[in-house]
């Protein structure tokens, strides 16, 4: 019987030919990774039962992502145990303040390539699986042990398989793909197994979209999210790569969970409506809703094609006289410093402004209702971002709809949820 991919690249890094779902190993990790808010802990951990040193500080990344540039007192005593750590053990993958949020700056810096086996002090850890690595998300006493042995005990999971076949709909993004996958499976549709997606729709996306995909596999409780790496995955990974890469693929008799086949073709551009990532609806079906507030950015959609297409709509938007709706405010912000710089350059920026939307520095933001745009009572945001619990973004009685960044921006002119195509014609979304 052969092997998924999943465990092919478990039994490499436990030392074995072979292992089955269910098998319980202890695999050797190429990094573990850890932010602002959950490497202080992990940190701690570490001091308390007096471990000194770190396995190797080149297979570490700590990322100042989630509370910067510091929002008060206490997210500066966070950063500052984490600046302290990586000073102290000479932590290579360092990340301070505006460089970005984490999962987008490790693939986007070749930090994680193909055949790759993470841990990650974070739940969107998953995204790495864009790439076609193994990454998961662990608790910060876990991301401790890892960091002080290299090495993670793993229950093998069961792996399902979502084949989307077909042509995409102009509009529709990989986000759309994933809240499908959610909306049908359901929050806890994939509960501790990894999710492989596959078939033609998959390979026509970029490996940006493909990276939404993954970051949301943990929102339908998978333990991991992967697609095997193809032509589009190796020349993205071959100009960044900091280490060898190992392409591994599903062979044809592995064995599956369950397999399910959509037609990627009959998707529309799909709003996931307060407060699971599960209470899916068609754009078209949401036009009625208004909205205060507009973010496009985060680790799913904060990514420079994701800018691209936003800023495709606000322009449209503008030659017909239209704005950010006077009644809502958008928040835009660059997923990492590169991809800032490169939307400075690309003149992406200078639309947003004139648009009338807020730019800000590289960070999580409103993402998680932190800081930056944190919603009141009653208010009602579009988000490009993975979670819509509640009080996710602000206030307990405040909601999030998520959607794709080309949806988002078209709602903050519209004032209301919209679709890309009351704004810009579709022939026009095929030259983004
Ligand atoms: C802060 C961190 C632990 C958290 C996560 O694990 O996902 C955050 O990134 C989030 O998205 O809620
Ligand atoms: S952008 Fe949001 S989902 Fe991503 S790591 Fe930050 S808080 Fe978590």
């Amino acid at each position: 019987m052969g092997m998924t991919i999943t465990e092919k690249i478990l039994a490499a890094h436990a030392g074995k030919k072979e292992v089955r779902a269910g098998d319980l190993i202890t695999a050797k990790i190429d990094l573990a990774m850890a932010n602002d808010v959950t490497a202080p802990l992990a940190i701690k951990t570490l001091e308390k039962h007096g471990i000194d040193r770190v396995f190797d500080p080149n297979k570490i990344a700590l990322v100042l992502s989630h509370f910067v540039p510091a929002k008060d007192i206490k997210s500066a005593e966070q950063a500052k145990i984490v600046r302290d750590f990586a000073r102290k053990h000479g932590i290579k993958y360092f990340f301070e303040e505006g460089e970005g949020i984490e999962h987008t700056i490790l693939p986007e810096r070749g930090i994680v390539v193909p055949g790759d086996l993470v841990v990650g002090a974070d739940s969107h850890t998953c995204t790495y699986g864009g790439i076609g690595a193994f990454a998961t998300g662990v608790g910060s006493t876990d991301i401790a042990y890892a960091m002080a042995t290299g090495e993670i005990w793993l229950r093998v999971p069961e792996s399902m398989k979502f084949i989307f076949y077909g042509k995409l709909k102009p509009w529709v993004m990989g986000k759309d793909l994933i809240l499908h996958t959610i909306g049908e499976i359901g929050v806890d549709g994939a509960l501790y197994r990894a999710m492989e997606f596959e078939g033609e729709a998959i390979r026509e996306l970029s490996v940006e979209q493909r990276l939404t995909i993954t970051n949301m596999a943990i929102e339908a409780g998978g333990k991991s999210g992967i697609i095997s790496p193809d032509e589009k995955t190796i020349e993205y990974v071959k100009e960044r790569a900091q280490k060898e890469w190992k392409v591994y693929e599903s062979d044809p008799d592995a064995e599956y969970h369950s397999i399910y086949e959509w037609d990627a073709g009959k998707i529309e551009p799909l709003v996931a409506w307060p407060y699971l990532p599960s209470n899916v609806h068609p754009v078209s079906e949401s036009t009625h809703i208004s909205i205060d507030q507009a973010f496009i950015g985060s680790c799913t959609n904060g990514r420079i094609e994701d800018l691209r297409i936003a800023a495709k709509v606000f322009e449209a938007a503008m030659k017909q006289g239209k704005k950010v709706h006077p009644y809502v405010r958008c928040i835009v912000i660059p997923a990492s410093k590169n991809v800032y710089h490169q939307a400075l350059h690309e003149g992406l920026i200078d639309i947003f402004m004139e648009a009338g939307c807020v730019v800000s520095t590289s960070t999580c933001g409103p993402c998680l209702g932190g800081h930056m745009g944190v919603l009141a009572e009653g208010e009602r945001c579009i988000s490009s971002s993975n979670r819509n619990f509640p009080g996710r973004m602000g206030h307990p009685k405040s909601e999030s709809y998520l959607a794709n960044p080309a949806v988002v921006a078209a709602s903050a002119v519209l004032g209301r949820i919209a679709h890309p195509e009351e704004l810009v014609r579709a022939e026009e979304f095929a030259a983004v």
